[in-house]
């Protein structure tokens, strides 16, 4: 008698007799039947699940595309060559805030010496947007992608990993501004607290993780007194909210450096001006107002002292940022896991010779050929400090920083720049 076994799986081929063969044939067909079924059933599930996950990754990237736009294989082609380094020995670069004022000097000097560049900005209107998207239109005129997306979009920073292995991050994205932080508070924690931490959790899990070079500011100096003001001097007397959130983020990147083996460089700027610059700081809004005819307002210091500043002319602060780029040392650890100590570094990025406000507005009066109309009144308190002044021996010894444009010389090309760029007329007209 066959076993089962036998009739099922016949090890010799016409084994079997005819009679038997005919009872082999049904059994084979029913069972043939009912595999086919079940082989017809299982591509039905197939096909249900591949509909329903190509539908979700419709709706996905179609959400995406509409409000983001970003995302699919031509945008993912446009990053990797923006991000092509054309020297050898050179860094791919993401830069966020692309589309602000340092960030756009930081992507051309960087992609004009070869470097590769892709930008980050979420175009937000703090200030006027058109003058971003100009800088955009400049960018991309070099070359250089700029994705529109914020911070927090942990997903949009993560593919960008993912298409490109940067070997640095310029992070210069944040809410700028000192006094603004008491009319908006939340988007200062918005941007440069919760959105640092989000691209510091990318940059530690990335693989390479990259180094990191980010701007802090001047006014973690808050209420310090001694001058000039020297990296090792008290920063735990923030006068801003603002200040206080950069001061906040130089601890964050610390425990990111301690955790995680991330490369970390802050860079304290000192209270930047130039062409392409943000149209809410002084030098920018008192041009337009003196080209306009409209007044003034310059605060003035307890016991009627005045205001000062160390500005920093844009050029400056851009060798400043190659500088610290070039000589961040790497990241050790990979995906997440620390391998050895990374460099942790903090440098003052200034000009270091003060000059007064009224000062300042002396000099815009003879670029522009225009008398300010002077409202002086007393800083009130909002958030504001006296005066700014930085020691920059150390980046000095780092990597050779040396600024060498004065107030005089940088206004004078921020004043060629802003007369080009909003029309001669507007200023002939209103004088
Ligand atoms: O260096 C820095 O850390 C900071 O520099 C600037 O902050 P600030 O120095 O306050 O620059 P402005 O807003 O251009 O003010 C410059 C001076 O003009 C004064 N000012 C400003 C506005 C005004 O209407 N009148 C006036 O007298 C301010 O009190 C200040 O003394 C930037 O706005 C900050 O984003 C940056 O972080």
């Amino acid at each position: 008698m066959p076993s089962l076994e036998d009739e099922l799986f016949p090890s010799t081929p016409g084994k079997f007799k005819v009679d038997r063969a005919h009872n082999m044939n049904r059994q084979f067909h029913r069972c043939f039947a009912s595999t086919s079924t079940m082989f017809l059933w299982a591509l039905f599930l197939i096909a249900l699940t591949a509909s329903y996950l190509s539908f979700q990754s419709f709706v996905d990237s179609g959400s995406r595309y509409f409000s983001a736009s970003w995302g699919g294989i031509q945008w993912e082609k446009q990053v990797r060559n923006s991000a092509q380094i054309h020297r050898s020995g050179g860094m791919s670069v993401l830069v966020t805030g692309a589309a602000g004022f340092v960030g756009t000097h930081v992507s051309l000097a960087l992609k004009k010496r070869g470097d590769g560049v892709v930008g980050l900005d979420n175009f937000n209107n703090y200030y006027d947007p058109s003058l971003k998207k100009a800088r955009k239109s400049l960018l991309n005129s070099h070359g250089i992608l700029v994705v529109e997306g914020d911070l927090n979009d942990a997903k949009l920073l993560a593919k960008l990993f993912d298409v490109v292995a940067f070997t640095h991050v310029m992070h210069l994205a944040a809410q700028a501004g000192v006094r603004y932080a008491m009319e908006n508070p939340n988007s200062y924690v918005h941007s440069n607290i919760a959105g640092l931490v989000t691209l510091l959790e990318i940059c530690k899990s990335a693989n390479p993780q990259p180094a990191v070079v980010w701007a802090s500011s001047s006014s973690v100096y808050g209420l310090n007194e001694k001058v000039p003001f020297s990296e090792f001097d008290r920063t735990d007397q923030p006068a801003s909210l603002y200040a206080a959130t950069k001061k906040a983020g130089e601890e964050i990147t610390h425990t990111y450096n301690h955790i995680y083996g991330l490369s970390i460089t802050g860079l304290r700027f000192f209270t930047v001006y130039g062409p392409w610059g943000r149209p809410d700081m002084a030098y920018f809004s008192f041009t337009r107002n003196i080209l306009q005819g409209k007044p003034i307002t310059i605060y003035r210091g307890k016991n009627r002292v005045d205001l000062a500043r160390d500005f920093t002319y844009i050029d400056d602060i851009v060798k400043g940022c190659l500088g610290s780029l070039e000589t961040s040392g790497k990241s050790t650890g990979s995906g997440g896991k620390k391998k050895g100590n990374a460099p942790y570094r903090i440098f003052n990025l200034g000009n270091t010779s003060p000059v007064k406000v009224p000062e300042l507005v002396n000099i815009l009066e003879r670029h522009l050929k225009v008398k300010a109309k002077r409202n002086i009144v007393d800083m009130p308190g909002n958030g504001d400090v006296p005066f700014t002044h930085a020691n920059i021996s150390l980046a000095q010894r780092e990597f050779g920083y040396k600024p060498t444009t004065d107030l005089q010389t940088g206004l004078k090309k921020f004043v060629r720049w802003y007369l080009s760029y909003y029309g001669y007329n507007n200023r002939k007209g209103l004088q």
